[in-house]
């Protein structure tokens, strides 16, 4: 009976039922080795993706944009495109990131927290870089963008401002900056009702350079505007400082800090010299680590100085192994401005710095 259903016509064949039963074997076992070998091709794809050093985050990184363009993914490996700029070790595999794609599919790991500390300040003082530099230490987790949740967005409510955040462990800082809440009057009681114990960063810089230098980005945008001269003075001879103006309003730290220690003691506001960050970054990061209570992780070892772009660069960064500069907005030539100008604005702010280095008990030596 059993021989009727192999085979509908004549007697019982055991050799033919034995060649079926073979090439049956037989594709089972290549059905297995193709797929054994997919799986490990699949395996391998992902540990180089992992060790890759160029590969580079995805576009949800806001911040990187403002970093210089790199390029895609390399199997080769790092080449530095600046003489004198480090190699990345070969060898090294960066740590799998904590926040971002996960190429298996499981649940990301971290939860998205309202950040416990804020670059908060100054607008052309220095905040991209301190972020940048900052979030680099596997204790800091920062959001690349600047969100604006205190000045423009606080009707979003904070659900919205903490789905923006990037996902951390328990362990890790959650950071943002956005300079303009440093001259924002709600800001300090905003932020303090989201968090007493908010840690703040400001990042000043010598207010006459950072004058121009926001002069020279609104000018790289809208080259109608009147001249630096022009907008500064309400008028010159008499030495009338137009403090109306932005460029120089923000300028005028310790009236804008008045508003901030309302809220918040001296001692959780940390200050950093916009001009030290650029002498000396690691001295500068070194404090920076110090305040938000993170071990010293980011020294002298992660940067190096590129000439052509004049400032200190990362030797590699958060997502990849190669250095990298802040982008062509940030260290820009500067337009040139009559020294008396300069002079006269010095003046101007002299008092104001006093004021500031009395409160802060710190001389940034701006005079
Ligand atoms: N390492 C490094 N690389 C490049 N630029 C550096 C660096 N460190 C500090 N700076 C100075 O940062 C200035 C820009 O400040 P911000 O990032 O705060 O600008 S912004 O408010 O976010 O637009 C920018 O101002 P400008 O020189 O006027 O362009 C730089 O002087």
């Amino acid at each position: 009976m059993a021989y009727r259903v192999l085979g509908r016509a004549g007697p019982p064949q055991p050799r033919r039922a034995r060649r079926l039963l073979f090439a049956f074997t037989l594709s089972l076992s290549c059905t297995y080795l193709c797929y054994s070998f997919l799986c490990c091709c699949d395996d391998l794809g992902r540990s180089r993706l992992l060790g890759a050093p160029r590969c580079l985050r995805g576009p949800s990184a806001g911040g990187q944009k403002l970093l210089q363009k790199s390029r895609p993914c390399d199997p080769l490996g790092p080449t530095p495109s600046e003489p004198g700029a480090p190699s990345a070790p070969a060898a090294a595999v960066p740590a799998p990131r904590l926040s971002g794609s996960n190429h298996s599919g499981s649940p990301k790991p971290g939860t998205k927290r309202l950040p416990q500390a804020l670059i908060v300040g100054v607008k052309k003082g220095g905040t991209r870089a301190v972020l940048e530099f900052i979030r680099v230490h596997p204790d800091v987790r920062a959001l690349g963008t600047e969100p604006h949740f205190f000045d423009r967005n606080y009707g979003r409510g904070l659900d919205w401002y903490r789905s923006l955040m990037p996902r951390t462990l328990e362990s890790q800082i959650t950071l943002e900056k956005t300079p303009s809440y440093f001259v924002t009057q709600e800001a300090p009681r905003r932020i303090f009702n989201m968090s007493r114990d908010t840690k703040l960063i400001v990042v000043v810089r010598n207010p006459v350079t950072r004058a121009i230098s926001d002069y020279t980005q609104t000018l790289s945008k809208k080259p109608d505007i009147p001249t630096f001269e022009g907008l500064s003075f309400r008028n010159r001879t008499l030495g009338l400082v137009d403090v109306s103006w932005n460029a120089i309003r923000i300028g005028m730290y310790v009236l804008h800090l008045e508003s901030w220690l309302q809220y918040f003691p001296l001692a959780q506001i940390h200050f950093v010299s916009g001009e030290r960050l650029i002498t000396d970054p690691a001295g500068e990061m070194g404090r920076v680590q110090d305040f938000l209570g993170i071990k010293r992780f980011i020294t002298d070892k992660h940067f190096y100085f590129n000439k052509t772009k004049g400032f200190p660069c990362l030797k590699k960064t958060e997502s990849s192994l190669l250095p990298r500069c802040l982008g062509k907005s940030k260290g820009r030539t500067h337009v040139q401005i009559d020294p008396e100008v300069i002079d006269q604005l010095r003046e101007f702010y002299r008092p104001y710095n006093i004021k500031f280095y009395e409160t802060v008990g710190q001389d940034f030596r701006w005079e």
